[in-house]
């Protein structure tokens, strides 16, 4: 079986393609004000993907009218919801959008896994993410959690994994955890928001192997 990967915090031509031509199976999005790697709709929106790549754009406690606006302007073919979104929440924006819905489930404890849970019915796929330290980012930090964690969890949903992942670690994430679909940011980035297209390429033929 393959393993899947979404390049996360792309904002130009060139970065969107070394994704795209290295096989990922998602692209990314940050509509994050305080985000290295914030991008205006409208300028995602011009950056050109094949059809079947998926658009995911990234919110933090989005209030609808961004979430509307952003659909559009970047032709998103899904959202991932990284802040606290309650099941509720998620089940709502599933409804209002009507296209895919990842929630960003913060992990660093075996507990944390639970939340996962209440999101069976509400969200289509659980990103399993490190827990970042409060005041910074809730994602793109390149942290890592104890993949071991994973081992025998009973998955409520699709799943993907994110955090800290990068060349180097990727076929060892990919052995203890068995994903099928990983999340990367900050690992196939030279600064924080600067994107590199050879590490892109270098981790997309490392994530093809694994
Ligand atoms: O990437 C960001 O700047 C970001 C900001 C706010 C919320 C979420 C964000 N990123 C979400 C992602 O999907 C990242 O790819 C994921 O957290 C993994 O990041 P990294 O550890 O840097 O690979």
């Amino acid at each position: 079986m393959p393993t899947f990967a979404k390049i996360c915090g792309l904002s130009t031509p060139e970065t969107v393609s070394a994704a795209t031509r290295g096989g990922a199976s998602h692209v990314g999005f940050v509509f994050f004000p305080k985000s290295p790697r914030d991008i205006v709709p409208e300028q995602a929106g011009e950056l050109v993907t094949p059809e079947a790549v998926g658009r995911i754009g990234v919110f933090v406690d989005p209030d609808d009218a961004l979430l509307l606006h952003a659909v559009r302007g970047a032709r998103l073919t899904g959202v991932q919801l990284h802040g606290d979104e309650s099941p509720e929440r998620v089940a709502a924006v599933k409804a209002r959008l009507g296209i895919e819905v990842w929630k960003a489930v913060p992990v660093r404890t075996r507990a944390d896994l639970d939340a996962a849970k209440l999101y069976r019915g509400a969200a289509d796929r659980i990103l399993y993410d490190a827990k970042t330290p409060k005041g910074t980012l809730p994602g793109g930090m390149g942290l890592r959690f104890d993949w071991k964690l994973l081992e025998g969890f009973g998955h409520p949903l699709p799943w993907a994994l994110s955090g800290g992942l990068d060349v180097a670690n990727i076929a060892e994430a990919v052995r203890i955890t068995g994903t099928r679909l990983v999340d990367v940011s900050s690992g196939v980035e030279r600064a924080p928001g600067v994107k590199d297209v050879d590490k892109i390429a270098a981790f997309l033929q490392a994530t093809a192997q694994s």
